[in-house]
This record gives structure tokens, C-alpha cells and sequence, in this order.
């Protein structure tokens, strides 16, 4: 990735471009090429797309926020209180240097019907929402990541990494040459008609691989997420209660590993890579709960690969990697009583 080389060490200033050119071993070295580049998208206005095949999981961008706000108290039924995120908006621009001002105002801005845009403070406030991500506890500008379009089924995927300080955006699945890079602006497990009205803030009609399918398609694909959205949740509340030994409680736990297996079904169909890493977490701790060792090893072990893209070090990370030991230890030793008991025979 472009930050992991010695030419660019962590340094949350490093966007300030005028101070690194005090440093001359640090403007002469050229570091690795960028695997995308920004380029028109048709339709879309300016869009990301990958200059070489990029493999699952490879790190597309890490990037800083250029411009970092903690937004004020959300009013009950209400939202945000727009005036004050826009004053707040506005005072940590003014901070900025002129370079990085420059680079936030040559962002998108999109109006809504009627708003003015005839001010400054207008358009900072549109640039702001049509671009800004959350960032933890604060939602954050980051200049070189909004050039990056939406898909509901988007080929990259984000975390903030609040070790790092920054938004890293890695490729879910392979990504060919040439290929645009997309993410998504909204919750994915809503129906069409649902993620297009969140998508009405950006202004754009949705129109990608997922919502331009015929009627019957898409209705399959609303109740594909419309079900996993149920399973998991169902799976979340399952998780929290320690699985009885009794027999109730082995008969609960082989219906939530059939659920958790189906929700795996559903995500791999639905081909929401988002939803993957959780999907074989529950089919991993279900399956170990009724000592189903070997399908709780492959799920584990496939839910910690994509945890490790998101982020190789945090919490999530270490336990599920905890837990494919467990799952493999007792795999073995299963393997090992079987071939004990034939040989005895
Ligand atoms: C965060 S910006 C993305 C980069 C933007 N295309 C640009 O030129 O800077 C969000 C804006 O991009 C456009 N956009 C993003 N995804 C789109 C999509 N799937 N279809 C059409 N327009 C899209 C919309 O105008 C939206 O308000």
C-alpha cells in the first residue's frame, strides 16, 4: 500500500504538502505506483478505478481526514441540528492550509432542490454532505476517498482504523484492471425503494449491478436482504445466551447452526462480502456449539481471513482468530479419537 513504504511514515500531518517539501529525501523518493486512478465515470461525474488487477483484500487507500468535526447532540426525531454541524464545518476549514482548502472546494456538491448555493458557506455545507464519512465518534472529510462512487453491491470495502487515524479502503473481492472501484453510502440490507431514498441526499438515481435488474430479480434481492437482516439479528440475540447443555438447549443450538448456514448461503448469493466476516462468525460459534467440528473450522477460518482485511489487529481480529484455533484443536482431536477408536476395533 502507498503508506506502509518508509517514504510515507505515519504522520497525521503528511497532507500538509508545503512542510514535506522541506524535507527533500521525502519529495524525491517516488514510492510505489497508486493501484487507481480518478478519471471520469460515466454518468457518475468523477469516479476511482483500479490501474491494476488488485487481489481480495489488497489496501486501495489509507487516508487521513483532511477536515474532522465532532458533530453536536442529535435532536430526538430530529437529526443533526444542519446550521451548527455547518458552523462547525466551516471554523476547522478555516484551520486548514490554503492547499487543503483548495482540494476540499474542488469537491462534488450536491444541492438539494431549492437550497441556495450561492454562498461559500452553502457550498462547504453541500461538499460536507455529500462526501463526509463517520469516523468513529466524528464524521470526517477525507478528500481522495469521496472520489469514490456507490454500488449496493460495492467491490471495496472500509473501516476506520482509529489506531491508524485513518479510513483504510480495501478490495472485498478481486478487482480487475480498469474495473471502478466502489463502496457503499448507505445500509445495505434495506430493500431498493429504501437504499434509494437514503441515495436521494446524493442525488442520484441508483443504477448499479444490484438495482438495475428486471421486477422478479429484484425482488428476490430485496427479501435475500430483507432475510439476512432478519437471521442476523436473530443470531446476534442467540450469541449473547450462554447454549444450554440440556436437551432444549442442543435442540436451540443445531436451529441457530442451521440459521447460521443459511444466512451464509444467503450473503454468498446475495454477494455482500460486507456481511461475509459476520456471516461465518455465527456459523463458526453455532457450529462449535453443537461440536460440529470440521464446518465450524472452514467457517472460521473464512471468517478470519476477511476480518483480516478489514484490520489484522483489532479485538474482533484476535478473538475470531482465538476461535479458529479452539475450532482446529478439537477438529484434530476428533480426527485423532476416530482413527484411536477403528484402530482398537
Ligand atoms: C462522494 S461523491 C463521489 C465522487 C463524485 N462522483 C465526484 O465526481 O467527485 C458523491 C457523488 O457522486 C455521484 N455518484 C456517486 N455514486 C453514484 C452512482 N452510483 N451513480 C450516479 N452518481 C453517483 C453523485 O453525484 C454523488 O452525489
Amino acid at each position: 500500500s502507498t503508506w506502509s513504504t518508509p517514504c510515507h511514515p505515519f504522520n497525521p500531518t503528511e497532507h500538509q504538502l508545503p512542510l514535506l517539501s522541506q524535507h527533500s529525501h521525502l519529495t524525491t523518493c517516488p514510492g510505489p505506483p497508486e493501484n487507481w486512478h480518478v478519471t471520469p465515470s460515466p454518468g457518475k461525474g468523477l469516479g476511482v478505478f483500479a490501474t491494476r488487477a488488485l487481489e481480495e483484500g489488497t489496501i486501495v487507500m489509507r487516508e487521513a481526514p483532511s477536515l474532522l468535526i465532532t458533530p453536536p447532540p442529535i435532536v430526538p426525531g430530529y437529526g443533526y441540528n444542519v446550521t451548527e454541524v455547518g458552523l462547525r464545518v466551516q471554523s476547522a476549514f478555516d484551520s486548514l492550509s490554503p492547499a487543503l482548502q483548495s482540494e476540499i472546494l474542488s469537491l462534488h456538491a450536491h444541492f438539494k432542490p431549492g437550497e441556495s448555493s450561492s454562498t461559500a458557506f452553502a457550498r462547504l455545507k453541500a461538499i460536507f454532505r455529500s462526501n463526509a464519512y463517520n469516523t468513529g465518534k466524528d464524521i470526517g472529510l477525507f478528500p481522495k476517498i469521496a472520489r469514490i462512487n456507490h454500488s449496493c453491491r460495492p467491490n471495496a470495502g472500509y473501516v476506520w482504523n482509529e489506531r491508524l487515524g485513518r479510513r483504510v479502503v480495501f478490495a472485498n473481492r478481486r478487482i480487475e484492471e480498469g474495473e471502478e472501484i466502489t463502496d457503499s453510502y448507505v445500509p445495505l440490507l434495506l430493500s431498493r425503494r429504501e437504499r434509494q431514498q437514503r441515495l436521494d441526499t446524493y442525488g442520484f438515481r441508483c443504477k448499479c449491478e444490484a438495482c438495475r435488474v428486471g421486477e422478479e430479480e429484484g425482488r428476490k434481492s430485496d427479501r435475500r436482504r430483507r432475510d439476512i437482516k432478519e437471521l442476523l439479528g436473530e443470531l446476534e440475540r442467540g450469541i449473547a445466551v450462554e447454549a444450554k447443555e440440556d436437551g432444549v438447549g442442543r435442540k436451540k443450538a443445531k436451529r441457530l447452526a442451521k440459521k447460521s448456514a443459511k444466512v451464509v448461503g444467503l450473503v454468498e448469493d446475495e454477494e455482500l462480502p460486507e456481511y461475509f466476516a459476520k456471516a461465518y462468525r455465527y456459523a463458526a460459534v453455532f457450529h462449535s456449539r453443537t461440536q460440529a467440528w470440521e464446518n465450524a473450522t472452514l467457517w472460521a477460518e473464512q471468517g478470519l481471513r476477511h476480518m483480516m482485511m478489514a484490520d489484522s489487529e483489532s479485538q474482533e481480529t484476535k478473538d475470531m482468530l482465538q476461535l479458529t484455533e479452539r475450532c482446529r484443536r478439537m477438529w484434530d482431536e476428533e480426527q485423532r479419537n476416530k482413527t484411536s477408536s477403528k484402530e482398537t476395533e
